[in-house]
């Protein structure tokens, strides 16, 4: 049982593909024993992306969340469902970037925006994010300009948040946690 995201609190959760970090981030928001609001980025472009989405959306019946859509207005939607008796969980800020790319977005200013909502936030919030740089450097400029926005988007959130865990084959390993109270 992962120890729950405390009131307030930003928690940052990065693992690669399949690695359960999704699982692990839930884990987290649900118990913290307070309203639960899945805030999705992901779009379905396709038959098999529709088929994930919906078993995802199964998963989670039953289990008490309200599931909020938001490929681009991210920001907008941190700051409106953010309240102090609710815990967000952001899924996830990989295809969020994605979105905002292939929109021909500003994803500085973006990113900015994000950044303030979070750090606004009212209750606590758990993000996901892909951890893409691991691999060979992208033959093509676009895949380039991704995992460097995506490099530059984690640190940038992991800068501002309580806790900051890595999740490799259903396993966390805890980069950054919460400073005690001193007193
Ligand atoms: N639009 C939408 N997307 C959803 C919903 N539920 C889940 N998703 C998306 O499903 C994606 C996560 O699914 P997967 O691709 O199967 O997970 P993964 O990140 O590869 O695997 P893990 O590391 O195990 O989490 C997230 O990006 C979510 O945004 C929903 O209700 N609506």
């Amino acid at each position: 049982m992962p120890t729950p995201a405390r009131r307030g609190t930003v928690t940052l959760v990065l693992g690669g593909a399949r690695s359960g970090k999704s699982r692990f981030a839930e884990g987290l928001a649900t118990a913290t024993g307070l309203d639960l609001v899945y805030v999705a980025t992901a779009q379905a472009f396709d038959d098999e992306m529709r088929e994930r989405i919906a078993r995802h959306r199964a998963d989670r019946a039953g289990e008490g969340w309200r599931t909020v859509e938001a490929p681009l207005a991210l920001a907008g939607v941190v700051a409106a469902e953010s309240a102090p008796e609710t815990a967000l969980l952001v899924d996830c800020l990989t295809l969020w970037l994605t979105n905002v790319m292939l929109a021909d977005l500003d994803v500085e200013r973006e990113v900015d925006g994000l950044l303030a909502a979070i750090g606004a936030a009212q209750g606590p919030v758990v993000l996901v994010s892909n951890e893409v740089g691991y691999g060979i450097v992208p033959e093509n400029a676009l895949a380039r300009a991704f995992r460097d926005h995506q490099g530059r988007l984690n640190q940038r959130v992991a800068a501002i948040a309580d806790r900051v865990t890595l999740v490799a084959a259903g396993l966390p390993l805890d980069l950054k946690l919460p400073k005690e109270p001193t007193s």
